[in-house]
């Protein structure tokens, strides 16, 4: 794959895309501004993530070797560049958006930068910011299309999940961070401990998800789909529990991950727009 497409991480900024078109399924509103919110959360996480490979490019000699700074295939200096401009350009189209949408974008690039610099290596402050960051995505989408309070339930699901999944990553890396200097949670207070903390907050997010349903914000037809998410992410907490070696590690994260693209689809299948759909063809 080319490097300046690969450094961008196409499969998770395609993920946090899919956050604004989930929500413009529940609002049912599919115009030029939605589609200009794809490309904003697009490159703004793309941007998140190549700032990200610029300050880590030592750390992922050690735990990531074949990315694109440190195989060698893109220079520091040139992902210093992209990432500006990609921020600058997402920036510059929320602003376009509206104010409020303008400032969303603009802050959390900031905040992508300093949890890049400074805050990722800072005990569970950085796995909280990059929840909370996984989280606005979704809070971003409901502003375009206008469905703030239910982006917010979204956003408070996608930041327990992501909670859990950050940690369990930083489960798979202390090698290479022990050797930065990081202080991430396995670090500091053991795998067990987060093993434990990981599975808690897949454990809260799995059986009170339902509630989604409850509140109204999804039809019926959220819950079935749902249940084959719940499926993946009880299985990662179990197996978290179970063993805490870096080897399951990255295989629960692997499954956290395809649990979420499941619940991506319990979120289309359960909204107002795809509901509706159904209901004509039945
Ligand atoms: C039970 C229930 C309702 C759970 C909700 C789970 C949910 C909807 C999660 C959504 C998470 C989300 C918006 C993911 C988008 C992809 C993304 C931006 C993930 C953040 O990843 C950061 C990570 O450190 C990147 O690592 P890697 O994937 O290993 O490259
Ligand atoms: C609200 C708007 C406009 C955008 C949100 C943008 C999103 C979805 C951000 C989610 C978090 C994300 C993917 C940020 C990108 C950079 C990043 C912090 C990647 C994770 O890096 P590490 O924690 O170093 O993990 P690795 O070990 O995989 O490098
Ligand atoms: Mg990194």
């Amino acid at each position: 794959m080319n490097p300046y497409i690969e450094i961008l991480r196409p499969v998770n900024a395609v993920m946090a895309v899919i956050t604004v078109i989930l929500m413009a399924l529940i609002a049912g509103r599919f115009d030029v501004d939605v589609l200009i919110a794809c490309i904003i959360v697009f490159t703004a996480t793309g941007a998140g993530n190549v700032i990200n490979d610029y300050f880590d490019h030592e750390i992922d000699r050690i735990n990531r070797p074949s990315r694109p700074i440190p195989s060698g295939r893109i220079t520091r200096r040139a992902a210093g560049t992209y990432s500006a401009l990609l921020f600058v350009l997402a920036s510059a189209l929320g602003f376009y958006l509206g104010p409020l949408p303008g400032l969303v974008v603009a802050s959390s690039s900031l905040l992508m930068v300093y949890y890049a610099r400074s805050l990722k290596k800072r005990c569970l402050v950085g796995n909280i910011t990059i929840s909370f960051l996984t989280g606005m995505s979704f809070v971003f989408g409901g502003i375009v299309v206008g469905e703030l309070s239910a982006s917010i339930y979204l956003g408070i699901y996608a930041f327990l999940m992501t909670m859990a999944r950050e940690i369990v990553k930083d489960m798979e890396d202390v090698e290479g961070d022990q050797v930065e200097g990081a202080t991430t949670l396995p670090i500091t207070h053991g795998m067990r401990v987060s093993g434990i903390l990981a599975a808690a907050f897949m454990l809260s997010a799995s059986l009170t998800s339902p509630s989604l349903y409850i509140i109204g914000i999804f039809s019926i037809l959220y819950i079935p789909v749902l249940a084959v998410a719940v499926l993946f992410f009880l299985r990662a907490a179990f197996m978290i529990l179970k063993v805490q070696d870096r080897e399951t590690a990255s295989r629960v994260s692997g499954l956290i991950k395809a649990g979420m693209a499941v619940t991506f689809l319990a979120f289309a299948a359960g909204s107002g727009t795809v509901t509706g759909m159904a209901a004509m063809v039945i």
